[in-house]
């Protein structure tokens, strides 16, 4: 971990990083950006749209382009993109510029928060459970190895998730 300003916070789609990625930032008087909501001002078209034209590696390299500008910045919090960590070079990058918070979710928790989103393209299938179990188990150990701090946020309420965070930032970052 680097003594830095800057909070990223990684995880499952649905773990919560946009929503605690909000309030964290505004406990913190900081700016707030979300690598999806980046990309999709970027190109103008929404992420099931980029998959769907240039595929998930094509959505990757976007990905990869904006964690390289966003970790240049001082100052920020970011929600990275569920699937940030697979590229090796994302996880350096996180690593080297800020804090790292994994948002851990159990797989039945984030089937309920994703049940009715339109918005993730890796849930269109007949079974969506299956792709999130397999997801967490390809992924939980990258989001493990990268992590400064890791927290549940399928067992609180996100005001207790982000006073928890700062708690753990402040004592770090003094
Ligand atoms: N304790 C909690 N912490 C965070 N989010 C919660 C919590 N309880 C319920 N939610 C809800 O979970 C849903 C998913 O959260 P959110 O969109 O922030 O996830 P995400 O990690 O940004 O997902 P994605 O990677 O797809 O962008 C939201 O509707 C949010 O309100
Ligand atoms: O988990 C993933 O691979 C993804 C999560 C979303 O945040 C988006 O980045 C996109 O839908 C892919
Ligand atoms: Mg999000």
């Amino acid at each position: 971990m680097t003594r830095s300003e800057n909070i990223y916070l990684v995880g499952l789609m649905g773990a919560g990083k946009t929503t605690i990625g909000r309030q964290l930032a505004r406990a913190l008087k900081l700016p707030f950006y979300d690598s999806d909501k980046a990309i999709e001002e970027r190109t103008g078209v929404d992420i099931p749209t980029i998959f769907e034209f240039e595929g998930e590696e094509g959505f990757r390299d976007r990905e990869q382009k904006m964690i390289q500008q966003l970790t240049q910045m001082e100052g920020i919090v970011l929600a990275t993109g569920g699937g940030a960590i697979l590229r090796e070079e994302n996880r350096r990058l996180l690593k080297e510029n800020g804090f790292i918070v994994y948002l851990q979710c159990s797989v039945e928790r984030i089937l309920e928060r994703t049940r009715r989103d339109t918005q993730r393209p890796l849930l269109k299938t007949d079974n969506p459970r299956d792709r999130i179990e397999s997801l967490f188990a390809q992924r939980e150990p990258l989001y493990l190895s990268c992590a400064d701090f890791k927290i549940d946020t399928g067992v609180m309420q996100s005001k207790e998730v982000v006073s928890h965070i700062l708690e753990e930032y402040n004592s770090v970052n003094r």
